[in-house]
Order: C-alpha cells, then structure tokens, then sequence
C-alpha cells in the first residue's frame, strides 16, 4: 500500500514548458497530444507532488515537489503556470476550465497544509 495517494482525479491538459532562450512554450515530452497531470499527496511525509503523464505511450513529462513556497498562476481559465524552484516553468494548457478548476482546487488546498 503506498503512502502516496491522488489529491485530485487526472486532469487533462496539454503539458507545456517554457523555454527560456527562446522566450515561448514548449510541448513537454515526445509524444504529441494530451497528458493526465495529477496532485499526489504523500500522507506519511505530508509532501505533495506534481506527476503528468503523455495518454499515448504514459511518458512522465511533470515529476515536481509542490513546495510551500510555491505561487500558483491562473493566467487564463484554461492556462495556469507555476515554476519549479528557479530552473522551469510548466504550464498546463487544461482541456476545460472544468479540468483546470479540479487541479487547481487541489493545488490550493495542498499549499494550504504545507
Ligand atoms: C500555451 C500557450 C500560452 C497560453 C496562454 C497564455 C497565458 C499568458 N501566456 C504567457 O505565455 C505569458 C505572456 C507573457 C509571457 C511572459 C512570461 C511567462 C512565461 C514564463 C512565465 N511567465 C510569466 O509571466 C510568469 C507567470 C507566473 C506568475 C506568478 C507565479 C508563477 C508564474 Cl510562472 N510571471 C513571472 C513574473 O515570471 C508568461 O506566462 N507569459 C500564455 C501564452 O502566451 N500562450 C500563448 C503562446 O505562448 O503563444
């Protein structure tokens, strides 16, 4: 039985990195399409953590700690960004505004017990 369990169900989003040098986003990963990102809650350790993986082929394009001091942004209803430490920023391009609600509801009560 893992300590690790989901804080949210699996939002579908098309995975984004920015890439600083050339100053626009990136599509994470290889494979093209959408990807299931999901808030996981370590319930021994009380840590949380950010994984989203590609529908085609489960590549892992999102592993980051959910760190207390992280500022979350709803740039758009269906974009929210945030960055991890100072090296990358992700965002999540989400399916639905629906989707982006879920995640973000869970990413706001994590940093809420952090
Ligand atoms: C998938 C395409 C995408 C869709 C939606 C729109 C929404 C706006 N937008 C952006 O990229 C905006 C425009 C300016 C640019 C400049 C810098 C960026 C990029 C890197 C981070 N950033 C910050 O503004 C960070 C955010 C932040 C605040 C607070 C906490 C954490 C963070 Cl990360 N603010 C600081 C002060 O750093 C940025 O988001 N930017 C997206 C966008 O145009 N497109 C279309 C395209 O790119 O064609």
């Amino acid at each position: 039985m893992s300590a690790e369990v989901p804080y949210c169900k699996s939002c579908k989003a098309s995975v984004m990195i920015y890439d600083d040098a050339e100053r626009k986003w990136k599509t994470a990963g290889r494979a093209p399409g959408l990807s299931g990102a999901c808030v996981y809650h370590h319930t021994v350790e009380n840590t949380f953590r950010v994984v989203a993986r590609k529908d085609s082929g489960g590549e892992v394009v999102i592993n980051c700690s959910v760190l207390p001091q992280l500022k979350y942004n709803k740039a758009t209803p269906t974009f929210h960004q945030w960055r991890d430490g100072v090296r990358t920023v992700y965002g999540l391009n989400f399916a639905s505004p629906d989707e982006a609600n879920i995640f973000a509801n869970a990413m706001e009560s994590a940093l809420e017990v952090l």
